[in-house]
């Protein structure tokens, strides 16, 4: 119950914050429409007397009153509707705002891949769709209260016996409750299954995949293997869902018991003269309005205990998300590098697993340098690239930037200071130049920088396919966007990950797998040369991702990784030299590749 409470409070927080004036337009409606119907079985009370002692000219303004406040009754949710409508599409957007900043202003990017955590997102993206019936049920909750308290206070008129039937209202909230409680379980055991079910869905429906699916044959298996995962998680949530409402039938079914006592115990009042027939009146239509209060008060209640459960995940998300905050550290990254950075005993093992995927890691990056990480599919070379990205922290050991520990750097401004091109590069659909222009966003639109970055990338050619040139808009997604291929796409982000022109580190994880082992060296020698000449004022590194191991010889510095430990590390012509197992997979990759 706390937790609905403090859901509430941080909901009402919410609204308050985005819309004052609304807000208190719909507390003013929530308090007309709570006392409206109790005021309408007052009135048709009061009628029916007026009406049995014969005195018409009290009746008919008893009438008057009695048909204004079914009118009120009527069209008040309405109206209310319209302003909890509007408050709560402002809460939403609310919602998906935190929901965008968990999911990326974390430091790290841990909830993206761990399971658990992942299940969690699909879960608060999925209910992000039905927050705004918190809000809605916010108001509507307390005004039902309201109206339930003046209800009580007249059947305690009536008979004290009859302010029971507002207790006999906690069996049926209670099992709501527990309803909604195993509803809110069942969710959180079958998202695994949803999650994977809506990714095959994805990978059958989007174009990206069409080729791979048909080619390969996999419509049919990924249908069948779908439709599995979406019936095991569907029928986990339906068996929930048929609990649920044995379990609200069960508490429903006390008070109309309960319903049905109160109005035989005023009619026996009123067969003995103790009441009158407009007492009879009034009894009959409060307990039916406290009928409908409670069947209503459990759809709200559960509307509210939703709502409350969406916070309470996004806050244990948030808390597991959290990576120490090392925005307000003492320290700031170097305007230029001088001793570089340094491995210095990293270990590294991913969260909630138990393979180490770094060990024993003590490696140094002269400031200048370009160095090429190369090493078989599976050995650790994303993962180096993502300690030094600050996407997680070194388990064991540390990455130190000129001898400063990168956990004492606030993280941003590191980031601000690097720039990356990722093997799985994302397709912006936007217009060319912003899809390039992102990389740095204080020059989107900037066209001679960006044309600027394309050309350091070698990769205006894009452009000549483009019929209006950088603006261009991208993407299938518009009638009139330019679809490309995979190799443009690529270029595109290249040119992207140059438009930082003075970054301390350059990573170019894998950016050219589209292209030939040949054109690849081509490409990483002409960005060795540019880095050496940026490098002298900057004493940036570059740092080349391959598991080509022919496509990096021009590199200072070669570091061969194997199962997650440097194997090798120098020159090619050292490295060639030592006649380990870098001169042996050059040579047999060169052989092939000729
Ligand atoms: N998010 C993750 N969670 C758990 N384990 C992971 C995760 N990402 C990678 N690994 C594991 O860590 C090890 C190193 O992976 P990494 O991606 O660094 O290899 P890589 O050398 O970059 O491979 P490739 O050339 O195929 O890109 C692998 O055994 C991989 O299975």
């Amino acid at each position: 119950m706390i937790h609905v409470l403090v859901g509430c409070r941080q909901l009402l927080a919410t609204a308050w914050r985005m819309d004052r004036i609304r807000t208190i337009g719909s507390i003013v409606l929530m308090v007309c429409g709570a006392l409206a119907a109790p005021l309408l079985a007052v009135g048709l009370g009061a009628m029916t007397d007026a009406v049995v002692a014969g005195d018409w000219r009290a009746g008919a303004w008893y009438g008057v009153l009695v048909a204004v406040l079914a009118i009120v009754t009527l069209t008040f949710s309405h109206f209310a509707h319209v302003l909890y409508f509007e408050l709560s599409e402002l809460a939403e957007i609310d919602f998906d705002r935190k929901l965008i900043e968990l999911s990326n202003g974390a430091v790290g990017i841990a909830h993206h891949e761990q399971a658990d955590q992942a299940d969690s997102l699909t879960v608060l993206q999925r209910e992000s769709r039905r927050f705004r019936t918190g809000l809605e049920a916010l108001f509507g909750g307390v005004s039902l209260l309201l109206a339930m308290v003046v209800t009580a206070v007249l059947l305690a008129r009536l008979h004290p016996l009859l302010l029971l039937l507002p207790l006999a209202a906690i069996p049926p909230l209670y099992t709501g409750r527990l309803a909604e409680r195993r509803l809110d379980a069942a969710k959180t055991a079958t998202a695994e299954p949803i999650r994977l079910s809506l990714n095959l869905f994805n990978l059958a429906t989007s174009s990206r995949h069409a080729g791979e699916v048909r080619v390969f044959r996999l419509e049919e298996q990924l249908r069948r293997r779908r439709t599995e995962l979406w019936a095991r998680g569907t029928a986990g949530l339906h068996r929930a869902q048929t609990a649920a409402a044995a379990t609200q039938v069960a508490g429903q079914l006390v008070f109309a018991a309960a319903y049905v006592g109160g109005v035989l115990l005023i009619l026996r009042d009123a067969t003995t003269g103790r009441h009158s027939v407009g007492a009879v009146v009034l009894a009959v239509a409060l307990a039916a309005q406290v009928n409908q209060q409670v069947t209503t008060a459990v759809a709200l209640m559960q509307d509210l205990l939703r709502m409350a459960s969406t916070y309470r995940r996004m806050e244990r998300l948030g808390t597991a998300v959290a990576v120490p905050d090392t925005s307000s550290a003492g320290q700031v990254p170097p305007d230029r590098l001088r001793a570089g950075i340094v491995f210095d005993g990293v270990e590294f093992r991913y969260p909630a697993t138990d393979a180490v995927a770094l060990r024993d890691v003590d490696l140094a990056l002269p400031a200048g340098s370009v160095v090429a990480i190369v090493g078989e599919n599976g050995a650790g070379k994303t993962t180096l690239v993502k300690l030094l990205c600050g996407f997680y922290q070194p388990t064991r050991g540390r990455v130190l930037v000129d001898g400063v520990d990168l956990r004492e750097l606030p993280i941003e401004a590191w980031r601000q200071r690097i720039s990356a091109g990722f093997q799985d590069f994302v397709r912006y659909e936007l217009l060319a130049r912003q899809a390039v222009g992102v990389g740095n966003l204080a020059q989107i639109d900037d066209a001679a920088a960006v044309q600027a970055a394309l050309d350091r990338a070698r990769s205006s050619d894009v452009l000549t396919h483009l019929a209006e040139g950088l603006e261009t808009q991208l993407g299938k997604s518009y009638a009139d966007g330019a679809e490309l291929s995979g190799g443009q796409w690529q270029k595109l982000a290249l040119g992207r990950a140059l438009m930082r022109e003075t970054p301390l580190l350059l990573v170019l994880d894998e950016p050219t797998s589209a292209l030939d082992p040949e054109a690849e060296h081509g490409l990483f020698e002409r960005y060795a040369e540019q880095s050496r000449r940026v490098a002298a004022t900057t004493g940036a590194i570059t740092l080349l991702v391959s598991h080509r191991f022919s496509t990096v010889r021009m590199a200072d510095q070669i570091i061969v990784v194997r199962d997650g430990q440097i194997a090798e590390m120098g020159s090619h012509a050292e490295l060639v030299r030592a006649d380990g197992q870098y001169a042996e997979l050059y040579a047999l990759q060169a052989r092939v590749y000729q």
